[in-house]
């Protein structure tokens, strides 16, 4: 058999954010303002200087009564290995930490406790990926293959088949026009595209298929699977049971922060939709 090279080694990963100028859960029901609106719902019966007056209260009496910080514990305790051409989908419900996990994967947020081992350098490709609403898909194609680490040359060469793959231009000449006239799905086509036109060591998608038609997805589908033969890792964050199933060989179950269940992407899926139905 095959040797297997470990790319991603998450140990005891906890992850922690600090919420500044946040209370205690509940502390705001708690707390009695001053000046508060009344059952009505508005603040008594005086004019805008009353009502100032009852906003400028609540500042004060927040500023007295509650601590500046709060924190959420969102990843708690998490070990795996990832290996050289495995895609790996993350799953879980909202909150459950699977965007968490990846950035710290991306090494973009330090773990509290714990460490993360990486080969080669992760590329994270989130749906906020930072590409410039004022400047034309052109410059952001040029802009964004120099930020994933593309020589000049090298994004000449790939410039056309960018294009192609993220159907920016199947409807007319978009890629000539701002970035911020794009619809949220072309915005993160171009985005992955740029991303997909070189190889990566270790790539994080988050959630940057879903906005895609289903022509864009098999596409989707067709590079990640060359990446993987690339013998890169990828991991993939998505809501989408169906795009977990086709694209990944294995799948992560998060649920608060914790791995509930690590193994063939099929099993894991059965399990939460039947945990979820
Ligand atoms: N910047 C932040 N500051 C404070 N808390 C945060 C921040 N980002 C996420 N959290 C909290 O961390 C926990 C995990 O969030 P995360 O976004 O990782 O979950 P997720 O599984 O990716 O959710 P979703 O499926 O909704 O995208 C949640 O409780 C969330 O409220």
């Amino acid at each position: 058999m095959a040797e297997r090279v470990p790319t991603v080694v998450v140990d005891g990963v906890h992850v922690t954010y600090t919420v500044q100028g946040a209370g205690p859960a509940g502390a705001a029901a708690r707390r009695p303002e001053v000046g508060s609106p009344g059952p009505s719902g508005r603040a008594g019966a005086g004019g805008p200087r009353s009502r100032a007056g009852a906003a400028l209260g609540r500042l004060l009496a927040r500023g007295r009564a509650v601590p500046a910080t709060r924190t959420v514990h969102a990843v708690k305790g998490v070990s795996f290995a990832a290996y050289k051409g495995e895609a790996i989908g993350l799953i879980g419900s909202n909150g459950s930490g699977k965007s968490t996990l990846l950035k710290a994967v991306a090494g973009l947020l330090p773990p509290s406790r714990g460490h993360v081992y990486t080969q080669g350098q992760p590329s994270l490709l989130g749906v906020n990926a930072a590409l410039m609403g004022d400047l034309t898909g052109e410059r952001n194609i040029v802009l964004g293959g120099l930020a994933m680490g593309m020589t000049r040359e090298e994004v000449a060469e790939r410039y056309q088949r960018i294009v192609e793959f993220s159907g920016i231009n199947d409807k007319g000449d978009f890629v000539s026009l701002p970035m911020r006239t794009y619809s949220s799905g072309m915005g993160a086509r171009l985005r992955f595209s740029i991303a997909a036109a070189r190889s990566h060591d270790v790539l994080l998608i988050d959630e940057a298929l879903a906005t895609g038609d289903a022509a864009f997805r098999r596409r989707s589908q067709e590079r990640i699977n060359e990446l993987r033969a690339e013998a890169g890792t990828v991991f993939l964050v998505s809501h989408s049971n169906a795009t977990i199933r086709e694209t990944c060989d294995r799948a992560i179950w998060l649920e608060s922060g914790r791995v509930l269940m690590d193994g063939p992407s099929d099993e894991v899926v059965t399990a939460y939709e039947r945990a979820t139905r």
